[in-house]
C-alpha cells in the first residue's frame, strides 16, 4: 500500500549533477513513488548563489542556507552533490544528527572521512550511500558491497576518471592537444569544479581508496593511494605506445598482496595493449575489472561522468535509502574487519617503459643495459632511433619492483651518456 505522507528530500547543490537530480525527481515522481511505496518530495535545494537561471528547477525551493535546510526538522533524506570537504562534511554530520539518511556523490569527502561518516550514520541509525561517487552511472559499489559479499576480491583494476580518459582518447585518436581536450571535457560537465583533481589523479585516487576499502574490507584513504596524473603524458609517449601496439590510459589498480597480509592502491598512466578490453574504453566511459576468487573476472562498463549518468546513480541510491526508511531498516554500512595495512608503492611489481635521450656513440647501449642489470631489472625489448648527434632509446622491462626501477633511473640520470630520462611509464594488462 502506498504511504500518502511524502518522504522529504533536501538537495544540496544544483550544478551539473544536482540539476539533473532535480529534473529526474520532478519528471519521474510517480514512478519513484510507486517503486518506493511513498511519494518523495523535493523540500529544498541549497546552492551557493541564488538568482541564477536554472531551467526546470522550481525557483521557490532554492536557498543559499544549506545548514538551515538540513536542520529544519522534517528532512528524511539529504542528497549532497556539492563536492569538496567543507561545508559538505559538516552538512552530512548535521543530517545524521537530524536522523536523515544521506546520498552523496562526493568521492573526495568519502575517501578522506568515510570511516567517520559511516560511524556517524550508524550511530544515528540511518544510511550513507554513494554509488555516484565512483564510476558515475556504473553500478559498482553496491555489487562490490552486496553481490560479492560472499566472495573474496583480490584485485580491482580499471579506468575510473572520465575526464582524463576523454583527454587521452582525444589526444590518441584525433591528435587533439591536451588543453583543447580538457576544455571540451569541462564544457561537457565531466571535469571537477577544479579540474586539477582530474588531471593530477586526485579524483581517481579518491575512487581507488573507496574501491579498495570496500573490496578488501579495510580502511583505505586517499592518502594511502600512490598517485600520478596525466599532466606529464606527452604526445611522444602516446606515439611510443602506438608503436608498441599499446594505448595510454589512466588506471586505478587496487590489489591484495599475494601473502594476503596487505593491500596496495595506485593511480597512474599506463600503457596497455590494444588487445586489452580497457584499450577500447573511449571518451568519458569508465570500465572496471573485479577479480574475485569464486566469481573469477567481472567487468563493469558504462558512462563514468556527466550530469545525467551521475544523477542515475544518485536516484538509485535515493530509492534504496527511502525504501530502507519505510522498512525501518538500514542497508549495509562499513566493513573494516580485515584491517589490512596499505603497502607503499616501492614494493609494487610491474613492467616499465623507459624513454631515454642518449649520446649516439658506441658502447652507450651496453652501458645503459648494465645499469638495468645491476639493479636486477631485466630488459624485455630495446628500441633505438638515431637523431642528429643523439639517439632516443626506449627500454621496456620485464616485471620489477618500483624501488628497483627508481634506483635504476637514478643511476641512469647520473651517466654522462644519458642526456635526459624523457619519460617513465608503467606497462599493464599483459
Ligand atoms: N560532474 C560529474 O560528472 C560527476 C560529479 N560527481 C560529484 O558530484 C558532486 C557535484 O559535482 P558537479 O555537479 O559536477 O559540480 P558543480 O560545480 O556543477 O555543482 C556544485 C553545486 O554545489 C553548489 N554549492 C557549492 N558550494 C555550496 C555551498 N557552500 N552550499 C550550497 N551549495 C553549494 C553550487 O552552487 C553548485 O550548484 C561533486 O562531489 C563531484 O565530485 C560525481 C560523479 C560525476
Ligand atoms: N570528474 C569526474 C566526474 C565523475 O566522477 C570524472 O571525470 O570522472
Ligand atoms: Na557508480
Amino acid at each position: 500500500m502506498m504511504r500518502t505522507r511524502p518522504l522529504k528530500v533536501a538537495l544540496l547543490g544544483c550544478g551539473v549533477v544536482g540539476s539533473e537530480v532535480a529534473r529526474i525527481m520532478t519528471t519521474t515522481a510517480d514512478d519513484l513513488a510507486a517503486r518506493i511505496g511513498a511519494p518523495v518530495e523535493l523540500a529544498g535545494i541549497a546552492v551557493r548563489r541564488a538568482g541564477r537561471v536554472r531551467p526546470g528547477v522550481p525557483e521557490h525551493l532554492i536557498t543559499t542556507d544549506a545548514e538551515a535546510l538540513v536542520n529544519r526538522g522534517d528532512i528524511d533524506v539529504v542528497v549532497e552533490v556539492v563536492g569538496g570537504i567543507e561545508p559538505s562534511k559538516s552538512l552530512l554530520l548535521s543530517a545524521f544528527e537530524q536522523g536523515a539518511s544521506v546520498v552523496s556523490a562526493n568521492k573526495a569527502l568519502l575517501a578522506q572521512d568515510g570511516t567517520e561518516l559511516h560511524a556517524a550514520a550508524a550511530a544515528a541509525g540511518v544510511d550513507l550511500y554513494y554509488e555516484a561517487a565512483v564510476a558515475g552511472a556504473i553500478p559498482l559499489l553496491r555489487p562490490l558491497r552486496e553481490s560479492l559479499a560472499g566472495d573474496k576480491v583480490n584485485r580491482v583494476l580499471g579506468i575510473v576518471n572520465g575526464t582524463t580518459n576523454f583527454i587521452l582518447d582525444k589526444m590518441d585518436t584525433t591528435g587533439a592537444g591536451y588543453s583543447e581536450a580538457l576544455e571540451e571535457a569541462t564544457a561537457l560537465g565531466y571535469a571537477e569544479a577544479d579540474p586539477t583533481a582530474d588531471v593530477e589523479g586526485f579524483d581517481a585516487a579518491a575512487k581507488a581508496a573507496i574501491l579498495a576499502g570496500i573490496a578488501f574490507h579495510t580502511k583505505v584513504t586517499a592518502a594511502d593511494v600512490y598517485r600520478e596524473g596525466i599532466t606529464e603524458v606527452t604526445a611522444a609517449d602516446i606515439a611510443s605506445a602506438k608503436a608498441m601496439g599499446c594505448v595510454v590510459k589512466l588506471l586505478a589498480i587496487c590489489e591484495r598482496a599475494a601473502d594476503g597480509e596487505s593491500v596496495t592502491a595506485r593511480v597512474h598512466p599506463a600503457m596497455i595493449p590494444l588487445s586489452h578490453p580497457l584499450a577500447s574504453v573511449r571518451e568519458a566511459y569508465n570500465a572496471v575489472f573485479v577479480e574475485a576468487e569464486a566469481a573469477g573476472r567481472l567487468m563493469f562498463y558504462g558512462p563514468g561522468a556527466g550530469g545525467s549518468p551521475t544523477a542515475s546513480a544518485v536516484l538509485g541510491d535515493l530509492v534504496a535509502v527511502c525504501r530502507n526508511k519505510l522498512a525501518g531498516a538500514t542497508g549495509p554500512g562499513d566493513s573494516l574487519y580485515t584491517r589490512l595495512p596499505a603497502k607503499p608503492m616501492d614494493e609494487v611489481v610491474t613492467r616499465y617503459h623507459v624513454s631515454l635521450d642518449v649520446d649516439d656513440r658506441a658502447g652507450v647501449l651496453a652501458q645503459v643495459a648494465s645499469v638495468f642489470a645491476e639493479h636486477g631489472v631485466s630488459i624485455d625489448t630495446v628500441r633505438q632511433q638515431g637523431r642528429d648527434g643523439d639517439a632516443s632509446l626506449v627500454v621496456v622491462t620485464h616485471r620489477a619492483t618500483d624501488a628497483a626501477l627508481s634506483a635504476t633511473v637514478d643511476k641512469l640520470r647520473a651517466l654522462d651518456s644519458v642526456r635526459d630520462v624523457a619519460s617513465i611509464m608503467r606497462v599493464e594488462g599483459e
